[in-house]
């Protein structure tokens, strides 16, 4: 080795240390001192573990007073290097001496590691391509964002959010049957959305009773923590906001990204909503969405805010059950708001409702796999004649391949779904699509009217006060007579509970009233009466209180028997574990009917739902109750068509129960009549529904065989092998401690000797993990990993984003190769700076391209696979590794030269790909708009210029991405 006084070097064994400059020098001996770490050392001259420290024209280099600059040239005077360095503040070049560099110094250019003796194993090199190649897999993977959840792989879910999570800005409605998982939908939609980076932030709109359960379950399913927003939070800010200037003033919905609030609140506190209105958000969830009312003559308040917010949100999710509980206005408003382009004009909304039938036959053919005639041809271009569908239809009828031929099927099935009928925005699937629900049996129970409730009927009916519709509510009305009167004392039907609970001492029972006040009032009767264990439920008590009462009712042992709720209380809630319901009020809506029957009839529920309704007899209850069962059989199946019947026979009905108590004998055969004629038309509006308008919801929203092979594909892929491997070879490289626990659990704990000071995620005490989907249903301490995992993703990023395994030394025992054969393994990464809002990761994620040169530069990468090199390859001592590359640094140069001209062929192959990706998805969504348009006139220009702008956008983007070396391997071959 050759040292002067002056030269800067640095330790092999200590690079932390800084970089050092040798500042004296005799025979035998070199001292060298690290002013950053104020170490001295002193070697003999002949092997000091010393690295000399020479940068390459282009390296970026600090000086000692802090600027930095680009090297242009490198001289040598004297044995000192001198470095004349770009500045470009002052715009200058200036000569820099190796003494006057930074003491600080890292090294991220794979090259310079490995020259300067930051030499990694072998082992943490693979870590990292691995890391690099999965990293790549996951942007590109359909299945990201979906199998991530902890929840069943229920096909119907998995196709909606797949189907929605991969649109830019999605606008839906997810209008599923109660209970079968909107939220988990909403969830994956969003989850989807977060990891292709369209959504950074987001906020959702919920009832004030269900905030809870939304946190819960975004933090327990998703591992998305989002933030509760409501009075008390957002007046911490006031008071700072009081004493700020006016430019400081915090709007507290700018300090979170991910927010959850009620709807209640925002409209109660117009200061709040405009606060929120004002921030940017990407994406907005609104829960129950069927309290979003609208009329020609007014827009509620929660409509018009929700409107607004929609018309500034890109993306946005409506979730409602009963989409059409408050008419079929209100459900086109709410349609019109997410594409007022697709939904105009109401009559004209109404008009395509009724032609859904030959569109639904013309898809029902599309789906059987055989030839089409001339009639199913030509009607089909018909249905789509704003577009030339031949090469289609020939494709279809043709010996083309299978796949070709469902392509062309699929293209025009989504053509179809998309031009008629709510299609695209809207998804809706029924317990008699999804298949699997348990039965729902009735039971009617009835009662005579007690006396005590007759007289209050008579002493109202005296002061004109009395409405027939008040014996619906016969407790409410007896305490407009008297307020402190106990209903309870007399009333049968609270007998018939006792009884009944005392039948059923082993079962849970859900009770819902109409009034908060009836379910406290009989709560109090109930523990007072027989000490029964009970809780209430209802929208006046705190959310915290109604949690605690829903989770004694949820506990098995000890818990309470019965829950007595409110009906709007209970909206949206999860009662699936028990199985008794007992309607002590009769919901006055069919939908709001299904509502409450839905708390335990949803996905979960294992046992047959009984429904019981104690009636009185001679009251419009009871009539109500036999048109709900005899004319709707809206007890026992769920009723669709429920809506359109009551707005066609509502009137009717009324006359019916206005006089309910004076049904004489022809009165009482009319009222037959009457059910029967309901039943008749219930069941021609099921059977015109099951082909037409449901028929093509059903068609566009269970997913049919795609989606049950998609919950496939995510079967297979839980627990894979490939995971496991990554995971635990993860923990292992970085140093964290990891315990199995049998039953495909491990329990993982930082250690003080880890390659990083903190592993994102990885809490001081532990976690207990699993890769098991069952298990993790079943344990829900247990973290759930998958490719999803954050921990899995911050591992990646951990490896990918730092140092680690950036260059490599290996050894090669092959018998079949002389000694001493040189190969050189370099992984480039080609990869895209583009704005965030054009998505260009879902075209070119960061993309890991290998290349493996032999000494004179031929790239083997295609003959000898990486994981083959790799099960040849061995570790290398630290002292011989950085022999070598001293030795071979000329040769390992020259190679990366010519290794430079190779990536940027197989880069330019890699942007290429992604280039005709772009331009296939965007055309696609310009098509459609342009097909779209000739239907409907108010779709603009601008919207068709926007896309087309960011396809150009994109294109032009893509063709300026980059490749950089990210790490590199010396391979050396010895033999056996
Ligand atoms: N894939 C799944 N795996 C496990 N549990 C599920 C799954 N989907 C739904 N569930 C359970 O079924 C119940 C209903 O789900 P969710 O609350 O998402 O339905 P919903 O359609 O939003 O209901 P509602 O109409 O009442 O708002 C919940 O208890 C949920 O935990």
């Amino acid at each position: 080795m050759s040292f002067a006084i002056g030269q800067r070097w640095i330790s092999e064994s200590e690079s932390s240390l800084g970089l050092g400059i040798i500042t004296a020098l005799d025979l035998r001996k070199v001292t060298i001192s690290f002013p950053a770490t104020e170490e001295v050392r002193i070697y003999a001259i002949e092997n000091a573990p010393l690295a000399r420290v020479r940068f390459q024209q282009g390296d970026k280099i600090c000086h000692k007073t802090g600027w930095q600059g680009e090297v242009k040239e490198i001289m040598e005077q004297k044995s000192l290097l001198f470095y004349l360095v770009e500045n470009v503040q002052l715009g200058e070049q200036i000569p820099v001496c190796e003494t006057e560099l930074a003491h600080h110094i890292s090294f991220s250019k794979p090259q310079e590691r490995l020259f300067s003796a930051q030499i990694d194993r072998s082992d943490h090199f693979a870590l990292r391509y691995q890391a690099l190649k999965h990293q790549q897999a996951q942007f590109q993977s359909p299945l990201r964002g979906l199998r991530g959840t902890r929840a069943g792989l229920i096909p119907h879910q998995l196709h909606i959010a797949k189907e929605v999570g991969q649109r830019v800005a999605p606008r839906v409605l997810l209008a599923d049957e109660v209970g079968l998982g909107k939220t988990i939908e909403a969830g994956m939609i969003l989850q989807q959305q977060i990891f292709s980076e369209k959504v950074q932030r987001a906020v959702i709109i919920v009832p004030e009773s269900l905030q809870h359960q939304w946190l819960v379950e975004m933090l327990r399913r998703f591992n998305l923590h989002f933030a509760l927003f409501d009075e008390e939070r957002c007046s911490d800010f006031d008071s700072q906001n009081e004493s700020a200037v006016e430019i400081q003033k915090i709007n507290p919905f700018d300090t979170e990204n991910f927010i959850l609030c009620s709807l209640d609140w925002l409209i109660s506190k117009p200061n709040r909503a405009n606060q929120l209105h004002q921030c940017d958000f990407d994406l907005l969830i609104v829960d129950e969405a069927h309290h979003l009312q609208w009329s020609p003559q007014q827009a509620s308040p929660e409509y018009a805010f929700i409107k607004s917010l929609a018309h500034k949100i890109p993306a946005v999710l409506l979730l409602t059950a009963t989409p059409e509980q408050l008419g079929m206005e209100s459900h086109f408003a709410r349609l019109h708001l997410l594409d007022p382009d697709r939904f105009y004009d109401y009559a004209a909304f109404i008009e395509e409702q009724k032609h859904y039938r030959p569109v639904a036959n013309a898809v029902q053919t599309l789906l059987t796999d055989k030839w089409l005639n001339n009639d199913e041809q030509n009607q089909l271009t018909e249905l789509l004649s704003e577009q030339n569908i031949e090469p289609m239809l020939k494709a279809i009828n043709s010996d083309a391949y299978q796949e070709q031929r469902d392509l062309a099927r699929q293209e025009l099935i989504d053509n179809l779904l998309d031009r008629h009928g709510t299609s695209r925005i809207l998804f809706r699937n029924t317990r008699q699509g999804v298949k699997g629900f348990p039965r729902r049996t009735y039971h009617q129970i009835n009662l005579n009217l007690p006396d005590q409730y007759q007289n209050a009927a008579k002493v109202l009916n005296m002061f004109g006060d009395h409405q027939p519709m008040d014996l619906f509510y016969p407790e409410k009305m007896f305490q407009k007579v008297n307020q402190d009167a106990s209903w309870w004392d007399f009333d049968p039907r609270v007998e018939w509970l006792i009884t009944f609970l005392r039948n059923h001492t082993d079962e849970k029972v859900l009770v819902i009233c109409h009034q908060a006040t009836t379910a406290i009032q009989l709560e109090q009767a109930l523990r007072e009466k027989e000490g029964i264990r009970s809780a209430v439920f209802h929208e006046k008590m705190t959310i915290v209180e109604r949690d605690r009462a829903s989770a004694y009712f949820a506990q098995q042992e000890n818990g309470a028997q019965i829950l007595l709720t409110s009906s709007i209380g209970s909206e949206g809630r999860n009662f699936q574990f028990a199985c008794h319901l007992v309607l002590f009020n009769l919901p006055d809506n069919v939908d709001l009917l299904e509502q409450c029957i839905g708390r335990l009839d949803r996905i979960g529920q294992r046992r047959d739902i009984e429904i019981h309704v104690p009636c009185f007899t001679n009251t419009p209850q009871i009539l109500l109750a036999r048109w709900y069962h005899e004319g709707l059989n809206a007890f026992e199946e769920t009723c669709p068509m429920g809506a359109t019947l009551f707005a066609k026979l509502g009137n009717e009905l009324q006359q019916f129960l206005q006089n309910a108590t004076a049904l004489c004998e022809s009165k009482q055969q009319d009222f037959k009549a009457f059910i029967e004629r309901t039943a008749k038309d219930r069941l021609m509006l099921k059977t015109e529904l099951e082909q037409g308008r449901d028929r093509l919801l059903e068609l566009n929203s269970n997913g049919g065989e795609q989606a049950q092979q998609l919950a496939e594909k995510i079967s297979v892929e839980d627990g894979n092998d490939e995971l496991i491997n990554f995971t635990l070879n993860l923990f292992d490289i970085i140093g964290v401690e990891q315990e199995d626990l049998g039953e495909k659990s491990i329990v993982i704990h930082p250690t003080g000797t880890m390659l990083v000071p903190d592993f994102p995620g990885l809490k001081e005490e532990g976690i207990t993990l699993t890769f098991d989907r069952q298990l993790a249903l079943a344990r829900e301490e247990l973290e759930f990993f998958t490719w999803d995992h954050p921990m899995i993703r911050n591992g990646i990023d951990l490896i990918t984003s730092g140092d680690i395994g950036k260059s490599a030394v290996a050894l090669l025992t092959n018998n079949n190769l002389p000694a001493g054969t040189v190969l050189l393994e370099l992984i480039f990464v080609v990869e895209t700076q583009a704005p965030h809002g054009l998505h260009l990761t879902r075209f070119l994620p960061p993309t890991p391209v290998r290349l493996l040169l032999d000494a004179k530069g031929n790239n083997l990468a295609e003959q000898v696979s990486f994981a083959k090199l790799q099960r040849q390859l061995k570790p290398i001592g630290k002292n011989m590794a950085n022999k070598v590359v001293k030795m071979l640094r000329p040769s390992i140069e020259q190679l990366l030269l010519k290794a430079e001209g190779q990536a940027k062929s197989s880069a330019q192959q890699v942007i290429l790909q992604a280039q005709a990706l772009a331009d296939q998805q965007l055309n696609a969504e310009i098509n459609r708009l342009i097909a779209l348009r000739a239907l409907n006139k108010n779709i603009r220009q601008t919207e068709i210029d926007t896309l087309e702008n960011q396809l150009s956008l994109s294109l032009q983007q893509i063709t300026q991405a980059t490749w950089r070396l990210d790490s590199l391997r010396l391979i050396i071959s010895n033999k056996e």
